[in-house]
């Protein structure tokens, strides 16, 4: 079953806690996100081995550069067979298309591409401090619509924008949204946070969800108290 909105991010410094926590986790419950930390550490092997176990994977590198290096380094992305890769749409419209023309020769196979609007551990002063004087909505909101001018697949926000953004850009603009905190967990860094039946009632279609499940005394049983809330909200909703 691939239709799971939940994707667990696995940052960790060694692979065997990783690879501890995956050997626990079902692919019809979740997706997995490999971000700097893991692929720095442990390569495109290290993709692979989740892949030979099933599971789909986002590959969360948030490529940031001139087009023709971030076309190339989609295209690699691409190459690993990964389920979703992604770039900043702060790096404009010229490099997206780039990035999104590298993959049209892979055809149906190609990744979804996403890009990151504003990080989700980030808050009004932290904009105000790079000299951008609006909200962090009203910032999202200007970085999705580069996003969907370009042809990208969706963004990465937080959720507390999914519901404007949905308005916008219609249903099939995928919303992929970190900052994603059960009612049990702390927000640690993240500022733009909401819960996951929350995210999901205002349109999100993929919560990107680590500490919560990967710093749990019992890993399995905080996914899965996550999953379970999910459903039953589906089946109530
Ligand atoms: O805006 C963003 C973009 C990416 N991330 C990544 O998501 C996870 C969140 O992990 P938590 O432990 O649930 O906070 C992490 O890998 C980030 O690199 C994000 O948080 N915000």
């Amino acid at each position: 079953m691939k239709n799971s909105p939940i994707v667990v991010a696995l940052d960790f410094e060694q692979k065997s806690a990783a690879l501890d926590l995956v050997s626990q986790l079902d692919p019809a419950l979740c997706r997995l996100k490999v971000g700097k930390e893991m692929f720095t550490h442990f390569g495109p092997s290290f993709v692979s081995e989740l892949q030979q176990r099933q599971f789909e994977v986002f590959l969360d590198l948030k490529f940031h550069d001139i087009p023709n290096t971030v076309a190339k380094a989609v295209q690699a992305a691409a190459d690993l067979g990964v389920w979703m890769v992604n770039v900043h749409a702060s790096g404009g419209s010229k490099m997206m298309i780039a990035a999104r023309e590298a993959l049209v020769k892979f055809g149906a196979d190609k990744p979804l591409l996403i890009a990151v609007t504003v990080l989700t551990s980030m808050e009004q002063a932290d904009l105000t401090e790079l000299g951008i004087n609006l909200t962090p909505a009203e910032q999202v909101l200007k970085l999705a619509t580069l996003t969907a001018n370009s042809g990208l697949d969706g963004v990465v926000c937080s959720a507390q924008e999914a519901a404007i953004l949905k308005q916008q850009f219609g249903q099939s603009f995928c919303l992929v949204t970190p900052g994603i905190r059960p009612s049990f967990a702390k927000a640690d860094d993240q500022k733009r946070v909401m819960t996951p039946n929350e995210a999901l009632a205002v349109g999100v279609d993929y919560l990107v969800i680590g500490r919560p499940i990967t710093k749990a005394a019992d890993p399995l049983a905080a996914l899965q108290a996550i999953y379970q809330e999910i459903q039953l909200n589906k089946v109530s909703g």
